[in-house]
This record gives structure tokens, C-alpha cells and sequence, in this order.
């Protein structure tokens, strides 16, 4: 298999930190995608990905899956025996719920300020851009940031009692924070003592140097 993603990429994180929680390193070829050169945008990778974002997973017989959540759930499901996207109906729509709330509340709100509110990737590549939006979702990132923390005081992961790809998820959020110097409040502890955990993972750990010639 190849992932076509950016090797620090917030969104090539969560499947980079899936493909290490599912001991999947071996199986993949890793393509780097230029973003800051507008790549992603050029035909020859939009007939991979219609959408013209990373990361995309190319499967041995030529198939193109591209978004985060369906890349984790196929790979959590090759090997018969899920363990990040839920195995039982329940576990399966809290983490799908939970992921997706991350990426509306946390993440995707983020990437909308980056590419808004920020240079960006460029001129080249953000051809609009719209301030106000950006921090507006800029906004809606920090209330997410409070919505996540009040979780985290109740239970030990995202989705509940085991890590899941929902977890997966708000790392990715708080890595493109990070990126776009967005603090996460000090007084939201329990997020911070979650991704302090988070962090000792060694598939967060070493999710870019993973993908670098052994
Ligand atoms: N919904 C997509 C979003 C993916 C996405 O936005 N990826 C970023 C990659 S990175 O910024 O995280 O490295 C991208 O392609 N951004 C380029 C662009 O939006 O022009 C998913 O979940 O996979």
C-alpha cells in the first residue's frame, strides 16, 4: 500500500499514529506530496483525490481511499480485529461520534483558521480567503478545546475507557494548534494531562521519522 500525505501534516498524523497502532509500517510506501508547492491541487493528484487533500491511501490494486476516518477504518479492519474504530455497534457510533465531533468542533476548525485567517500555504494555494471566518472558527476551536477538556475530567479517553481513533482525531487538532501557535488555555488541565499521555505513545512520538529510510 501507499499513503500519499505530508510528513507533518496534522491530518497525515491521525493515519501515520494509526498505521503505528495497527503495526502497519511494514506494509506501506510513504509519497510526499508538496503542499507548499500547490501539488495537491495540480490534475495529476486530484484524479487520486477529487478533494485535493492529504492524505490519500492507494491500495495494491490501484483504489484511492482519501479522508482520515475511512483510512483508519480500513486499516483498523484489515487484520479482523478493530481496536481503534470500535468492536461493538456501541463502541463504533460513540467513536465515530466523537471522532466526528473532533474534526467539527477541533480540527477542521483550526484548518479553517490556518487557511483563512493565516498566509497559509501561500498565495498560490489559498486563491480565498476570508478573515473573519477564520477567526470566527479560530473561536470555535478554543470552545472546542473547553468542550474536550470537560470529557477528559470524566473519563480517560475521548471515546471513553480505551484510546480510540477519536483520540486519534484530537491529537490531530491540537498538533495543527500547535502549528498555528494556538494555545491550548492552561486551565484546561485534564486536556493538557490527556496529551501529555497522548504524547508518551511511542505511534504520536515518532509519527513523522516513521516514514524516513530505516
Ligand atoms: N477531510 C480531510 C481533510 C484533509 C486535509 O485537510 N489535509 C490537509 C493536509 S495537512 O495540512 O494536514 O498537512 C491538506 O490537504 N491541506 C491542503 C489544503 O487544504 O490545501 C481528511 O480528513 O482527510
Amino acid at each position: 500500500m501507499t499513503i500519499h500525505d505530508w510528513s507533518t501534516g496534522p491530518y497525515p498524523a491521525r493515519v501515520r499514529i494509526a498505521v503505528a497502532e495497527k503495526k502497519l509500517r511494514s506494509r506501506i510506501n510513504f509519497v510526499s506530496v508538496d503542499l507548499t508547492k500547490g501539488e495537491h491541487k495540480k490534475p495529476a493528484f486530484l484524479a487520486k483525490n477529487y478533494s485535493g487533500t492529504l492524505p490519500v491511501l492507494e491500495l495494491d490494486d490501484g483504489t484511492f481511499i482519501a479522508e482520515c476516518t475511512a483510512i483508519t477504518e480500513y486499516l483498523d479492519g484489515l487484520d479482523g480485529s478493530p481496536t481503534l474504530t470500535g468492536g461493538t455497534p456501541r463502541e463504533t457510533g460513540l467513536i465515530h461520534m466523537m471522532s466526528k465531533r473532533a474534526e467539527l468542533e477541533l480540527l477542521d476548525a483550526i484548518s479553517v483558521y490556518f487557511h483563512h485567517a493565516t498566509p497559509g500555504l501561500g498565495p498560490h494555494v489559498e486563491i480565498y480567503q476570508n478573515a473573519e471566518w477564520g477567526f470566527r472558527q479560530r473561536d470555535k476551536a478554543l470552545r472546542g478545546m473547553a468542550y474536550f477538556n470537560g470529557v477528559l475530567k470524566k473519563q480517560p479517553f475521548i471515546a471513553g475507557e480505551f484510546f480510540s481513533m477519536a483520540d486519534i482525531t484530537v491529537i490531530g487538532g491540537l498538533i495543527f494548534a500547535g502549528l498555528v501557535k494556538l494555545e491550548v488555555p492552561a486551565e484546561y488541565e485534564a486536556l493538557h494531562a490527556w496529551y501529555a499521555r497522548m504524547n508518551e505513545r511511542p505511534s504520536v512520538k515518532n509519527r513523522v521519522t516513521m516514514s524516513e529510510p530505516a
